[in-house]
């Protein structure tokens, strides 16, 4: 028996998501043999600001928050990446999600360089007032280094179009005129994008169409199981039971329900959005988010968080594709296991990345002045994700990889180019 001290300096590296994310990076750089200079520039962060945000709470007390915004590369245009608020969120974490944002832009190749931001806070303990003055304060805080032609925040995990909203309003304040291009995910009537709204779990359907049939599979024949029914998860299920596949699972935070037959799903959310739970839910067996990732089924698609499938239990898990709907699911540790099971893994950083893709239609028509209809949207939003799925398998099989490595190869193959072009490293 490993005594419980190695066990837990293992566990809390193999946790840590920028570990995670810099041991890809390191292979990928390692297997394009890229140029000592441009690793030294590309594996570190361009601007990291922490701010504390002092907030006025309905109690009349002032409460202060620490909040994070990453910027970690600007070499193929304005930063972009969301804002999480969670109570667990940290710096190292808030820099993997910017390091895979950059990476995930590159991957579906808009002009975008990558940034997150994040506030260590538990908005279901918070008023709508509360999270309002909060927001508005970190915007204020940021204001010297977002903008449009700079840095444009969206919504992640806990934050919405109400945010985003917030977010425009109180820098529009500054700048003394509405600038609506400041950030993306806002309400279609402000400026929003048709079809952003679903745009993640919308790709995430595409890129599974494209996936199952490698395994000359269809719909009706494919059970798929999914973690998390928030925007990505809720989204992405929804859809899939609209296209005809089997959608046996579904959790939220507190856990989940089974049915081996399928799932109705919009009864199953419109039941969490009720009772904000699954638990009783009639016709399901109850799991918990654990037993959920080890089910039998075609698709496993985890749509929550971090560190879900690790070196614990990546061995048990059953599916044959791996849909990675969340940033950084899997941890580092658990690639060589998933690759050695055969298990198609369809990588974050290509997976997930519908949102990021509309979010550019969003900033692209903002700036335009002029919007698109929702089939346009999701038609374009179809050929990015189908064109960026083909150009990862492609990449895989012509450097004998596996999909995770490919994606980031192509990744840092693309900024790379575009940082030794610009010559700003020299
Ligand atoms: N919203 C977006 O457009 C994008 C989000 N993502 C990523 O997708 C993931 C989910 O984001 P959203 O759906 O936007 O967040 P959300 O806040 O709308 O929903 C999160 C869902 O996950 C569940 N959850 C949270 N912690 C959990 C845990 N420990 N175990 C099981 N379930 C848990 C919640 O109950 C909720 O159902 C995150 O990793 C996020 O970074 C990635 C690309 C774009
Ligand atoms: O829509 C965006 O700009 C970014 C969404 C996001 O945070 C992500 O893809 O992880």
């Amino acid at each position: 028996m490993p005594s419980p001290m190695v066990d837990d300096a293992r566990e809390i590296k193999e946790e840590n998501p920028f570990e995670s994310m810099m041991s890809r990076f390191d292979r990928a750089a390692q297997l394009l043999d890229l140029d000592p200079d441009l690793y030294a520039v590309m594996r570190v962060p361009n601007r990291e600001l922490k701010v504390y945000i002092p907030v006025r709470m309905d109690s009349g007390r002032i409460q202060v928050f620490e909040g994070f915004r990453v910027q970690h590369n600007f070499a193929r245009g304005p930063a972009k990446g969301g804002i999480r608020y969670a109570p667990d969120v940290t710096l190292d974490e808030v820099r993997a999600l910017a390091a895979w944002m950059t990476w995930k832009c590159a991957v579906v190749n808009v002009p975008f360089g990558g940034a997150k931001g994040g506030i260590v806070c538990d908005p279901q303990q918070m008023s709508q007032g509360e999270l309002e003055r909060l927001t508005r304060r970190y915007t204020a805080e940021l204001i010297d280094i977002i903008g449009p032609e700079k840095d444009v925040p969206a919504p992640d995990m806990n934050t919405n179009e109400q945010t985003m909203a917030w977010v425009m309003d109180t820098y529009s304040m500054h700048a003394r005129h509405t600038v609506t291009a400041i950030v993306t995910g806002k309400p279609v009537e402000l400026g929003g994008s048709a079809g952003r709204r679903e745009a993640t779990g919308r790709g995430l359907l595409f890129v599974i169409n494209e996936a199952i049939k490698r395994f000359k599979m269809t719909p009706p024949q494919t059970r798929v199981v999914v973690q998390g029914a928030g925007n990505v998860g809720g989204t992405a299920a929804r859809l899939l039971y609209e296209a005809g596949y089997k959608v046996v699972a579904i959790s939220d935070i507190h856990g989940g329900i089974y049915n081996p037959n399928g799932l109705n799903i919009p009864d199953a959310l419109e039941y969490l959005r009720q009772t904000r739970s699954f638990e009783d839910y009639p016709e399901a067996e109850q799991v918990t988010n654990q037993e959920l990732l080890e089910l039998d089924c075609d698709v496993l698609a985890p749509c929550a968080t971090e560190n879900q499938i690790t070196s614990h239990n990546a061995d048990r898990l059953k599916c044959k594709v791996l849909a990675e709907g969340a940033n950084g699911p899997t941890t580092a540790a658990a690639d060589s296991i998933l690759h050695e099971k055969g298990v198609f893994v369809i990588p974050d950083i290509l997976a997930n990345a519908g949102g990021v893709t509309v979010s550019y239609f969003e900033w692209v028509q903002d700036r335009m002045g002029y919007f698109w209809r929702e089939d346009v949207v999701n038609q374009r939003l179809q050929e990015v994700m189908v064109a960026s799925f083909n150009d990862v398998c492609r990449y895989a099989e012509r450097h004998k990889v596996d999909t995770r490595t490919a994606a980031y190869m192509l990744a840092i193959d693309r900024v790379a180019y575009d940082t030794r072009m610009r010559g700003f490293y020299a």
